[in-house]
């Protein structure tokens, strides 16, 4: 596998692939891989002659006093995992690579309703900061195809929009989100988790599991809400929400079939995210 740094390197590499006919498979992360990220690129790789993973700790995606310093960088460990799986080229550009005139003078890209509400909604900025490298790394990378994990449920919608909206010559494919034998989803903020939290940390799914089940059986949406909340915060969480979307993330209606339970909640300092989708009963 090689590492690149820079944007020429990578457009003379892509450049020799595109020549040979070969078609370019995207896997973006921001590093500290784990299961969850592999899955992307099994994904990719079946779905692409060439995989490029990418590794960047993108700062416009994050807000005043979140975890921008603290975030997990472990290079050497990420390319043995990628190369492990079967990726050719890992870009892992710096900031002053990407953002060359500085945060502030950066042109930015903004997905409108898809990004409101939700993570949008507790992290103000934060989707458009998402919408803005992607949209980078795929002029960067020109993919055919690119994948994104299924547990960051909002940012999937907002990048499919893009793509959608700017008519972007780029499939995007949803890989399911990969979970921990007790069934929390892999994250790489799992590690911020004390051994106590991460005792606590699995009933974020359960509850979700849980509030499926009542709303599959006819329960009613707004006291089922509520009743997992309670039950979220006697276990020790600080939810920032736990909603009832379609699958399209717009509202619930009487027509309303595939839906999707949705939660972030913090764990003391640590922000978990998860959802799990459903199907409402007529
Ligand atoms: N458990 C998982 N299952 C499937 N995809 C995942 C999982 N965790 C992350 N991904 C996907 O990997 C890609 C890169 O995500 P990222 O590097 O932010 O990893 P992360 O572990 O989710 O980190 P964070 O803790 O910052 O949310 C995203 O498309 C994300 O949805
Ligand atoms: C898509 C992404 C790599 C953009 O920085 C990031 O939001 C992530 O890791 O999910
Ligand atoms: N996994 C999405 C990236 C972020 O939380 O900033």
């Amino acid at each position: 596998m090689h590492t690149l740094h820079e944007i020429p390197a990578l457009r003379e590499r892509l450049a020799a692939h595109r020549r040979a006919g070969r078609t370019i498979g995207l896997v973006p992360t921001m590093g500290n891989l784990h299961d969850g990220h592999l899955a992307l690129v099994d994904e990719a790789r079946r779905r692409a002659d060439v995989v490029v993973a990418t590794i960047f700790v993108n700062p416009m995606q994050f807000g005043p006093g979140e975890d921008l310093d603290a975030y997990p960088r472990t290079l050497a460990e990420d390319q043995a995992r990628l190369e492990a799986a079967g990726c050719e080229l890992l870009f892992a550009p710096d900031e002053a690579t990407l953002y060359p005139r500085g945060l502030a003078a950066q042109t930015r890209v903004s997905v409108p309703e898809v990004s409101e509400g939700l993570c949008g909604g507790a992290r103000p900025g934060h989707f458009d900061g998402v919408a803005t490298i992607v949209t980078m790394l795929f002029n960067l990378v020109q993919p055919d195809v690119a994948c994104f994990g299924e547990k960051d449920y909002q940012q999937l919608a907002v990048i499919r929009r893009l793509v959608s909206d700017l008519h972007l010559p780029v499939e995007v494919v949803g890989v399911p989100i990969v979970r921990a034998a007790d069934g929390l989803a892999l994250s790489s903020r799992n590690g911020y988790l004390s051994e106590a939290q991460r005792a606590v940390a699995p009933r974020l799914q359960q509850t979700l599991v849980e509030l499926r089940q009542a709303l599959q059986a006819g329960e009613a949406p707004a006291p089922t809400l509520a009743a997992g909340l309670s039950r979220l915060r006697e276990a020790g969480f600080a939810p920032d929400y736990l909603e009832l979307r379609a699958a399209d993330l717009g509202p619930v209606v009487e027509t309303t079939r595939e839906a999707v339970l949705l939660v972030a909640a913090r764990l003391g300092p640590t922000r978990l995210i998860d959802n799990l989708s459903l199907t409402l009963p007529r």
